[in-house]
């Protein structure tokens, strides 16, 4: 053999060994995903069981039956009524006060307004001594304390900000004289301040620390969204203090965040109640997010003045501070109320929009993710992102802050897969921080899976009716996949070439290269079409993004991934979902072919004015009972006016289409006669699917 052939032959080894060391790795990630999978599968698989398949609660909450009756439930009800005002106790509440009150440690997961606070608050007011409540922010912490004291509970914070305070609490700790029962801690107090901790261990000494409440408590773990190092130094309060029930509150928690904070917070034997992630006040879409940036803006400000002309209060989230400004500017041109909240503004200019917007002298907030934890404004309607999210935690968490009161309220995200590289750059070095920007983006890219279950499959949940509350199950739009394998080809031979010769490739320079390559293949993709192949195949790891660093950022490039190869060899065909017509943006040719089916000629502006004069800027509250529906559908209307007549308390355009949308499902019975629908709505209701309660 000549020295040539083996050298080549080596080289060729040398690169066939790095492919297979990729290959491994990609399976090992996968095989890691899998096994996490697996564990959360399993668990809801027990909770379901212990839970009698009662899908709110989980394991061990049940097993010990702390719905029952306790000693201290009239002191409680006393409490409930006449210190906190609070009529009646909402899903789990009273069993997890219960769960303290035994002393046991606790993990609540609840939704974001779910009530948390009242969980340990009373327990806090019920117990001997002093409660102390480990939470994240100041501003939070000031409100509690704030909110307390207004209802009489003596409630102080330790924080550098009031020293005044400080002398009177220390002494309390310690001598036990003061009238002290909550006192509110930033994470940094227990992992900074030897003195606070010793005159904390005096006060556990003379018995009188009564619980132990770890707020925000996702910030403890890796794999939380709004990780705090400092949370890690909470390891240290059960090991202190290993008889006072700690609980931990969190909105937001997967079963992977859940097991860390257990293990972190050393409570193996906690009761977890978790309560459903299901919002169903809230309304999900997304939004295509064209690439011209004034047109978005017009979008959103044309959304809000359409569908919220009153005033009512909204957030919209931003990528950058610099877009932040930039995107409140915009909104102020066309007439909308708005200004800006980010880090890099100082306290008190934060404090002050913060504070307009939440007394509704101003209307919409722009921030970024900084305008986060501690906004308990309870009557935000809308919460629109302008950007990507990096990830469902995130998203579900900043999404969540509309409609706290309950009351209906949408999310809208507008999407573009160009958005996705300037979020991966951000987030490629956390702990999971791509796969977690890659959940996000496939439920960006979805066009047949319901948000809302998109949610339950991520926080590992059963899942529940959507009631078309999300776009995909409230529009009907026909979706059709394309078989893009080619293109794929095309794209990663590409890909390779460039490798080959030392260049790489961003996103936008792929997609520039494919719209004039694939005029070869003979069908030609649109750019926005070529952007979601690009993420398509990223998500499947056909693609992968590689990372470089200049001083001034971190530049996310497209690379060819470990699995490539089976799209060279043919072995894996590409598909791309694509909608067959352009979805209208409220959905009103959905109720064009629901009435069509009927007979009914749609006069699709008359009943557009119709509607949207009869928004009288109040939250619908329209009301329209299955029985109602029932009717409708055997009466057929055959006019506009008949129709209007029907549904009668018909307000706003979505509820409209919301209703449509029932109609339409009605209309799929084809009914001959009444006693027929009866029955069959009769059988839905049972299967309690399809049941309409829109009030
Ligand atoms: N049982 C109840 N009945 C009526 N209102 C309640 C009840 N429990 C709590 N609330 C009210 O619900 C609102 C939200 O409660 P709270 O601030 O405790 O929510 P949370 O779960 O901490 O939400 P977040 O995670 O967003 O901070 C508050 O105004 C509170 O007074």
């Amino acid at each position: 053999m000549e020295n040539n052939e083996i050298l080549e032959e080596l080289l060729n080894i040398e690169v066939e060994i790095q492919d297979v060391q990729e290959q491994i790795r990609a399976l090992i990630e996968r095989q890691e995903s899998l096994y996490e999978r697996k564990s959360e599968l399993s668990a809801i698989l027990e909770a379901c069981k212990e839970s009698g398949n009662e899908a709110n609660n989980a394991a061990s909450s049940a097993a010990e039956n702390w719905s029952g009756e306790f000693e201290w439930d009239s002191e409680a009800d006393d409490v409930r009524l006449n210190v906190f005002g609070i009529s009646s106790y909402r899903a789990n509440q009273r069993e997890i006060i219960n769960a303290i009150m035994s002393g046991r440690d606790v993990l609540v997961i609840m939704a974001a307004g779910g009530g948390k606070s009242l969980c340990y608050q009373l327990p806090a007011v019920l117990r001997d001594g002093i409660a102390l409540v480990v939470s994240p922010l100041l501003s939070l912490i000031q409100d509690q304390v704030m909110g307390l004291t207004a209802l009489g509970i003596p409630a102080y914070m330790l924080t550098s900000t009031n020293k005044g305070d400080e002398k009177f609490i220390y002494k309390t700790l310690e001598k036990g004289e003061g009238e002290l029962k909550i006192l509110y801690v930033t994470p940094e107090k227990i992992s900074k301040s030897k003195r606070f901790m010793s005159k904390l261990e005096k006060c556990h000494h003379a018995g009188r620390l009564s619980l132990i409440s770890i707020d925000e408590a996702h910030c403890c773990s890796q794999w939380g969204h709004d990780f705090r190092p400092d949370y890690k130094s909470l390891s240290i309060l059960k090991t202190q203090f290993p008889r006072v029930p700690i609980v931990a509150l969190t909105a937001t928690a997967t079963q992977r965040v859940q097991n860390d904070l257990i293990e972190m917070l050393h409570i193996p034997r906690c009761v977890k109640f978790v309560s459903t992630v299901n919002r169903p006040n809230l309304f999900y879409m997304v939004k295509e997010k064209s690439s011209v940036g004034k047109v978005v803006i017009d979008e959103i400000a044309e959304f809000i003045q359409e569908s919220y002309p009153n005033n009512e209060s909204g957030i919209v989230y931003c990528f950058s501070r610099k877009e932040c400004e930039q995107v409140a500017k915009e909104l102020r041109e066309r007439g909308i109320s708005a200004d800006y909240y980010h880090a890099d503004m100082d306290v008190n200019a934060r404090e002050k929009v913060h504070m307009r917007w939440s007394n509704n002298k101003l209307q919409v907030i722009v921030g970024t993710v900084a305008f986060g934890m501690g906004i308990n404004k309870p009557d935000v309607r809308f919460v629109i992102h302008h950007s990507l999210s990096k990830s469902m935690e995130t998203y579900y968490q900043e999404s969540g802050r509309a409609g706290r009161d309950g009351l209906p309220s949408e999310c809208l995200l507008y999407f573009r897969p160009g958005d996705a590289p300037r979020q991966s750059s951000m987030v490629f070095y956390e702990n999971s921080g791509l796969q977690n920007l890659y959940d996000i983006v496939r439920y960006c890219l979805s066009k047949r899976q319901c948000r809302r279950s998109a949610f339950f499959h991520h926080f590992a949940e059963p899942l529940q009716e959507c009631n078309g509350m999300c776009d995909i199950c409230a529009f009907s739009s026909e979706v059709k996949e394309v078989d893009v394998s080619g293109h794929a080809k095309l794209m990663v031979s590409l890909l390779q070439d460039m490798q080959a010769n030392d260049q790489r490739s961003t996103m936008l320079q792929l997609v520039d290269k494919m719209k004039i390559k694939q005029k070869e293949l003979g069908s030609e993709l649109k750019r926005e079409e070529i952007e979601q192949l690009i993420l398509h195949l990223l998500l499947a790891r056909f693609l992968k993004e590689e990372f470089q660093h200049t001083p001034y950022a971190t530049n996310a490039y497209i690379a060819v991934g470990s699995l490539a190869k089976q799209i060279l060899q043919g072995k894996k065909s590409v598909k791309l979902e694509i909608y067959t017509e352009q979805r209208t943006k409220d959905g009103v040719r959905s109720a064009k072919q629901c009435l069509g089916s009927s007979g009914l000629e749609l006069k699709l502006d008359e009943l557009r004015k119709e509607l949207s004069s009869a928004h009288g800027g109040i939250l619908p509250h329209s009301v329209l009972s299955t029985e109602q529906i029932i009717q409708l559908a055997s009466q057929k209307p055959n006019s506009l006016e008949q129709l209007e007549k029907l549904i009668g308390k018909l307000r706003t355009e979505k509820y409209g289409n919301r209703i449509l949308k029932q109609i339409e499902k009605y209309y799929d019975f084809e009914p001959t006669d009444k006693q027929e629908i009866d029955a069959r709505a009769a059988k839905r209701l049972k299967s309690k699917k399809n049941l309409v309660i829109i009030e």
